[in-house]
C-alpha cells in the first residue's frame, strides 16, 4: 500500500521532470516546428479535407490543454496553442452557422497566406530558443495573463461582429454587389465600423503577449497594422462605398474604424 502511494507521488512529477528536462523542451520544440509547421506548408490542396483539418485542430487543442495543465516553462505554450487552435476552429464554426454559402475549407484560415504561416513559425522559433536561452523571460505569469485576456476579449469581438453581421460577413471581400447584401450599422458595428479586424488584431498581438515574445510582439503588431493600412481597409471601404454610396459616407463620417491611426478611405 505504501509502495503504491510512493509510486503514485512520484508519476506526475517524472512527467513534469521530464517535459522541464533539456530532451522533453527538444521533443516538444521537434514536435511543434515540424509536425505543425509540416501541417501547415505541406497539406495543401483537395486531401486536406475538412474532417482531417478539424481534428488536427482538436488534437492541437488537446495537446494545449495537456501542456497547460503541467507546471513547467512550457505552460504558457500550451495557453497559445489553445488559443490558435480554438480561433481556428470557430472561424469555420461561426462561417457555417452565418453564410454557409460561403463556406469552404479555407473558412478555417489555416491557409490564409505565406505572410501568416511565417508569422506562426517565427513565434515558436522565438518561443523555443528563448525559453533554451532566457528561460526567466518566459516566466512572467502576469503577463501571459494580461496576452489571454486580450486574446479573449479580441476574440469575442471579432465572432460578435460575425454574428451580427450575419450573411453580409465573409472572409473574401466581396467586390460585386449580392442581392442580399445590406450595410450592417448596428450593434458591435455602431462603435467600430471594422469590429472583426479589430478584435483579430488585438487577438493577434495578445498571441505573443501570452508567449511573452518581445520580437514577435513587436512584429505582430506593425504587420497586421501594415496589412489592414495598406491593403485590406481601404480596399473593402471602396467597395462599400460603391455598394451603399451616400450610406456608407454618413456611417463612415458617425463611427471610427476602430484601429489605431487608420481613418480608412480618405479620397472623398
Ligand atoms: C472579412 S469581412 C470584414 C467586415 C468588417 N470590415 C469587420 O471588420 O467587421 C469583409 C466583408 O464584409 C463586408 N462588410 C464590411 N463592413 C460591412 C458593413 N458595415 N455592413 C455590411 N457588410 C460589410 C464587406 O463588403 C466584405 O465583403
Amino acid at each position: 500500500m505504501s509502495m503504491d502511494a510512493e509510486v503514485k507521488e512520484e508519476r506526475p512529477s517524472r512527467g513534469a521532470d521530464y517535459l522541464t528536462g533539456i530532451r522533453g523542451k527538444i521533443a516538444i520544440a521537434v514536435y511543434l516546428v515540424v509536425i505543425n509547421g509540416f501541417l501547415l506548408i505541406v497539406y495543401k490542396g483537395p486531401i486536406y479535407k475538412v474532417a482531417v483539418r478539424a481534428c488536427f485542430l482538436g488534437f492541437t487543442f488537446g495537446c494545449g490543454l495537456l501542456v497547460s495543465l503541467t507546471e513547467t516553462t512550457w505552460t504558457h505554450f500550451g495557453w497559445y496553442m489553445c488559443s490558435l487552435s480554438f480561433f481556428h476552429y470557430s472561424e469555420y464554426l461561426v462561417t457555417a452557422m452565418i453564410n454557409p454559402h460561403s463556406l469552404s475549407l479555407d473558412s478555417f484560415l489555416l491557409n490564409h497566406s505565406l505572410e501568416y504561416n511565417v508569422a506562426a513559425l517565427s513565434s515558436w522559433v522565438e518561443f523555443t530558443v528563448e525559453i533554451l536561452l532566457l528561460p526567466d523571460l518566459k516566466q512572467w505569469r502576469w503577463l501571459s495573463l494580461m496576452g489571454l485576456l486580450m486574446v479573449m476579449c479580441g476574440e469575442c469581438l471579432r465572432k460578435w461582429a460575425m454574428l451580427t453581421a450575419g450573411s453580409n460577413f465573409n472572409h473574401i471581400v466581396q467586390n460585386e454587389k449580392a442581392q442580399s447584401h445590406v450595410l450592417v450599422t448596428t450593434g458591435v458595428y455602431s462603435y467600430f465600423r471594422h469590429p472583426s479586424y479589430v478584435g483579430w488584431f488585438y487577438w493577434s498581438i495578445g498571441t505573443q503577449v501570452v508567449l511573452c515574445n518581445p520580437v514577435c510582439v513587436l512584429g505582430y503588431t506593425l504587420a497586421s497594422w501594415r496589412f489592414f493600412f495598406r491593403e485590406r481597409i481601404e480596399e473593402e471601404e471602396l467597395s462599400l462605398i460603391l455598394f451603399f454610396g451616400e450610406e456608407y459616407m454618413q456611417y463612415k463620417r458617425k463611427v471610427a474604424t476602430g484601429l489605431p491611426f487608420i481613418e480608412g478611405i480618405s479620397f472623398i
